[in-house]
């Protein structure tokens, strides 16, 4: 989406969700200053997803999506805990791309970092995670949902499920589909952050 699509966005979840502006930028500047030369530019992801198939992984899987995900021929993205998800079908899965504001392990962080492209989220809440994983981790893209700045981008997107969309239409992606979100399947904040990743889907063109 534009930019300006994506701040009236982030505005009104600021307000619902009483998060601080201020902390989400901290965070993003914390991310810049510790990660320095691992930062990668966008050209990474330009060539990744351009004109290409994209899958993009949540974490309510069956044994048929399962399948569906081996034999898609396309960019396998995964976001956030649903990379734990797929390998309880597949225990080696690595995707091409993970989109995440690191709420699974750092050492899965570590490992599956060294085969595929970490699309790591700075924001307020998480300035812990962003303090932990990225010493131990390489080379890798950083986002804010601020306002973007040197090598911190910000493709639009709230939630690790949304956010990939909006970086694969970004990027230009010849057909975007989902597989593994069930918005009705979560309660209390999880289930209020689903519904602003299922609007931003919607508006996104995706759901
Ligand atoms: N029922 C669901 N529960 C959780 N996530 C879902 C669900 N359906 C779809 N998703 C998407 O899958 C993504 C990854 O799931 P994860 O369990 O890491 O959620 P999360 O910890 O709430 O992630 P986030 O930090 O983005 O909120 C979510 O960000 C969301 O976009
Ligand atoms: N400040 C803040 N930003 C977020 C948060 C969050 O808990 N706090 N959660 C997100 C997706 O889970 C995305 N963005």
């Amino acid at each position: 989406m534009e930019f300006e699509e994506w701040i009236e966005f982030y505005r009104q979840i600021l307000i619902d969700f009483n998060f601080s502006k201020e902390e989400d930028e901290r965070s993003a500047v914390v991310m810049h200053s510790i990660a320095r030369e691992k930062l990668m530019d966008t050209l990474i992801l330009e060539k990744k997803i351009g004109g290409k198939d994209v899958l993009i992984i949540g974490p309510i899987l069956s044994e048929d999506d399962a399948e569906e995900i081996r034999e898609f021929e396309g960019v396998k993205i995964t976001a956030g805990k649903a990379i734990n998800a797929v390998r309880e079908f597949i225990p080696d899965f690595v995707p091409d791309i993970h989109v995440t504001d690191m709420e699974e392990s750092d050492d899965l962080l570590v490992e599956i970092g060294e085969r595929c492209i970490l699309v790591l989220h700075a924001h307020g809440d998480n300035i812990d995670r962003v303090m932990s994983v990225i010493p131990k981790i390489g080379y890798f893209v950083g986002t804010t949902q601020s306002i973007p700045f040197d090598k911190i981008y910000n493709f639009g997107g709230f939630t690790d499920g949304d956010r990939a969309a909006c970086m694969a239409k970004h990027f230009n992606a010849n057909g975007i589909k989902l597989i593994g979100f069930d918005f009705e399947r979560a309660e209390g904040l999880k289930k209020k952050k689903l519904v602003w990743a299922e609007r931003i889907l919607k508006h996104e063109g995706v759901l």
